[in-house]
C-alpha cells in the first residue's frame, strides 16, 4: 500500500537525515523550466545516465512553473527534484539569440547546491551515451567545459562571425590586430564541471546585477565570470551538433560520449527533419539513438534492478512535492538516480 503523506513525511525526514549524515558529494545536475516538452529531455537524460551505469544521482533544478505531474514523472525516474527561484538579469533591451534564453539565467542557482562538492551540469537537451563519471576526478579549482563554435547564424551579431573566425579553426582566418586581442576561449554552457560554493554563488548574483545582458544570456555571463579558471575539455564531452557540418575535421563521431541536441530543429522530442542540416544521416542516427533510450522501458527507474548492494535502499518510498522552504529536497533515496 502506498505510504500515506504523513508516513511519507516521516520517511522524508529520516531519508533526509540519512542523506545529510553522509551527503552524496557528487551529482549530475540539469535544469527544467516551464510546462512544455523539455521534461522529455530530462527523462531521456535520466535514463541515459542509468544506461551507462553512472554512479551519481541526477539532480533536476526546477523553476516554480514546472507542473506537479512533471515533478512526479521526474521523481519516479529516480531524479532528485529541487525547486529553485528564477534569476532575472538586469532590465535590458537586449535581443537574446533566442528570446527564451532569458530563463537560462536561473541555471546560476545550482552554485547553491553545496550539499555536493562537485557537479556535472548537463542541459536537458543532452544525452550521455558513454559513462563520464571520470570527469568528477579532474583537479578541483577549475571550470571545465567544451569550446563552442561561432559559425552558426545565431552568432551573426558578433565580429568573429562577420570575419568568419572560429576558435575551432583559429589558423583558418587570422584574427586581425585591428580588432584588438583575440577573443578568449569560449565554452558552450550546455555542459560543465563545477564546484558548488556559497561564496561563488553570492559573487555570481552580485556580478549579474551590474552586467548588461548579452545575446547568449547566462552562457556569455558564465564565460566572462569563469574566464580565468576555464579549462577546455575535448568535444567528445559535449558534441554541439553544428560541429558536424562546421568542423567535421575536429569530430570522430564514434568516440563522442555526450551529444548536445542544440542545433535548430534537432531537439529529438520535437524532431521533424525539416530544418537545415536535419536531413543528414548522422543527425537522424543521433536522434534515433536518443529515442531508443527514451523508449527503453527497462531503463525506467521502476524496472531498473540496481546492483546487489543497492537493493536495500531501493525499497525506500518515493517522496515528492513542493519544498517547504527554498532548496528543501524531495527525493527518493536512490542509490543513483541514473
Ligand atoms: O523551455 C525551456 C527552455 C530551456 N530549458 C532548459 O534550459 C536548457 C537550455 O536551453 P536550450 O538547451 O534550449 O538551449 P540551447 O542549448 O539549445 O541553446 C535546456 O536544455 C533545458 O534544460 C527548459 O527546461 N525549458
Ligand atoms: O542561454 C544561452 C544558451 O547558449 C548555448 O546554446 C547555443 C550556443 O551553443 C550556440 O553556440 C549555438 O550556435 C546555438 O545553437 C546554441 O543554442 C547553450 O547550449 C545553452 O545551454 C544556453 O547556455
Ligand atoms: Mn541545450
Amino acid at each position: 500500500m502506498a505510504p500515506t503523506f504523513s508516513s511519507t513525511k516521516r520517511n522524508a525526514a529520516s531519508a533526509l537525515t540519512r542523506a545529510s549524515s553522509h551527503p552524496p558529494r557528487r551529482a549530475y545536475v540539469t535544469f527544467l523550466a516551464g510546462n512544455g516538452d523539455y521534461v522529455k529531455g530530462v527523462v531521456g537524460l535520466a535514463k541515459g545516465l542509468r544506461k551507462v551505469k553512472s554512479k551519481y544521482p541526477l539532480v533536476v533544478a526546477i523553476l516554480p512553473d514546472v507542473p506537479e505531474d512533471h515533478r512526479e514523472i521526474l521523481v519516479k525516474q529516480g531524479c532528485i527534484v529541487k525547486e529553485i527561484e528564477p534569476v532575472h538579469p538586469p532590465k535590458n533591451q537586449t535581443q537574446f539569440a533566442m528570446a527564451y534564453y532569458v530563463i537560462n539565467y536561473s541555471k546560476l542557482r545550482i552554485w547553491n547546491f553545496v550539499e555536493y562538492k562537485k557537479m556535472v551540469y548537463l542541459d536537458g537537451d543532452i544525452q550521455v551515451f558513454d559513462n563520464i563519471d571520470h570527469l568528477f576526478d579532474m583537479p578541483d579549482g577549475n571550470f571545465y567545459a567544451v569550446m563552442d563554435c561561432f559559425c552558426e547564424k545565431t552568432w551573426s551579431h558578433t565580429p568573429q562571425y562577420k570575419i568568419k573566425y572560429c576558435q575551432q579553426c583559429p589558423d583558418k582566418v587570422q584574427w586581425p590586430a585591428k580588432l584588438g586581442p583575440k577573443p578568449p576561449l569560449y565554452f558552450n554552457a550546455g555542459m560543465f564541471v563545477f564546484e558548488p560554493s556559497l561564496s561563488i554563488y553570492d559573487e555570481l548574483l552580485k556580478k549579474l546585477k551590474i552586467t548588461p545582458p548579452t545575446p547568449f544570456a547566462e552562457q556569455d555571463f558564465l564565460n566572462m565570470f569563469f574566464r580565468e579558471i576555464y579549462k577546455p575539455i575535448p568535444p567528445i564531452y559535449n558534441l554541439v551538433l553544428a560541429m558536424l557540418w562546421r568542423h567535421p575535421e575536429n569530430i570522430e563521431l564514434d568516440k563522442v560520449k555526450v551529444v548536445h541536441y542544440c542545433a535548430a530543429g534537432s531537439k529529438p522530442w520535437r524532431f521533424t527533419g525539416k530544418e537545415e542540416n536535419m536531413e543528414r544521416e548522422d543527425i537522424k542516427m543521433l536522434v534515433n539513438k536518443w529515442w531508443d533510450i527514451y523508449n527503453d522501458e527497462s531503463l525506467d527507474y521502476k524496472n531498473f534492478v540496481p546492483s546487489g548492494e543497492d537493493k536495500a535502499v531501493r525499497q525506500q518510498p518515493l517522496i515528492m512535492g513542493r519544498p517547504s522552504e527554498a532548496g528543501v529536497v524531495y527525493h527518493i533515496c536512490a542509490p543513483s538516480a541514473a
